[in-house]
């Protein structure tokens, strides 16, 4: 198990970097700001799944908005491919924890939103939708809409529709947090496959340490409030046999990450008292 304050330096051509990048707001009614997010670096490799994990308030959804091109870094950059993120792109895919599906569209239709603003000819969409429908394991599921989709299904439409329109990077922010706790490990099973398929850089955020381990080639454990990064744990697991989670080793992982993030959540929950009575 290794702990490293500062990104390894194995991390040498970064698909994304996040480069000092803070995040303040004003306080509303005063002249104050607020810092969500504090300086934080992090180089993620092509290919790699990088799951970040940290206490309720600090910060994640705040540096999904940033990654995705919603809003901009108070300071800081953030690189894709070297390039400068400065707005909303289809290089970038967002699965939300909602599943974020248009509910007047059946999920053929849903997958191919990003490949008609694409100007992908309809015969191409289709096989491009059905290819995708195929991977996330819904095959034959094209003509529904959502209403007549589970939970776990509508997420794994949100899942092929982000990846339809090949994104460089697959940007999650707690996808499968509204799932029951079996469709969720099956979800989790399903993403590692289609990663393994597809290549894709992952960076998934989530508050279950479980599900970080699980899916995480690295974790990178968040501080309370201003959200700064604690620290990189990399993980390297058997994940072949039958009951992983019930592992030594998986629960050697579970207990370093519990007690990094242990105090950080005590912080938070004091913080957040103290804003409540001010
Ligand atoms: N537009 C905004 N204006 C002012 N403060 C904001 C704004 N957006 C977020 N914040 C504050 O920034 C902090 C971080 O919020 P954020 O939603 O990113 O946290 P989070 O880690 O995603 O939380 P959770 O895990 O509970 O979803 C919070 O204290 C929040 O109140």
């Amino acid at each position: 198990m290794s702990t490293t304050a500062l990104n390894p330096d194995r991390v040498r051509v970064p698909k994304l970097r996040l480069e000092n990048v803070t995040k303040t707001f004003d306080v509303r009614g005063t002249k104050d700001t607020f810092t969500a997010i504090d300086d934080i670096d992090i180089d993620v490799a092509a290919g790699e799944f990088l799951v970040l994990v940290g206490p309720s308030g600090c910060g994640k959804s705040t540096l999904l908005d940033l990654l995705g091109g919603l809003s901009e870094p108070t300071s800081g950059r953030i690189l894709l491919d070297g390039e400068p993120v400065t707005g909303p792109g289809l290089d970038r895919g967002i699965v939300f924890q909602q599943y974020a599906l248009l509910p007047w569209r059946t999920a053929h239709h849903n997958i191919e939103f990003g490949l008609e603003a694409k100007g992908l000819p309809r015969n191409e969409r289709r096989e491009v939708a059905d290819h995708y429908l195929e991977l996330v394991g819904l095959a034959g599921f094209g003509d529904r809409y959502p209403h007549e989709l589970s939970g776990g299904m509508k997420q794994r439409v949100a899942i092929a529709r982000s990846l339809a329109f090949d994104p460089e990077v697959l940007l999650m922010d707690e996808p499968f947090a509204a799932l029951d706790a079996q469709t969720r490990e099956s979800l989790q099973d399903e993403l590692l496959r289609i990663w393994n398929a597809t290549g894709k850089t992952i960076l998934f955020i989530t508050h279950g340490i479980d599900e970080a381990i699980y899916l995480g080639q690295r974790v990178a454990v968040l501080t309370s409030r201003p959200g700064r990064v604690k620290t990189f744990v990399d993980i390297d697991i058997d994940r072949s046999g039958e009951d992983v989670r019930s592992t030594e080793q998986f629960r050697r992982y579970r207990h370093h990450i519990w007690t990094l993030l242990h105090g950080e959540v005590e912080r938070a929950q004091v913080i957040e008292k103290e804003t409540v009575h001010v």
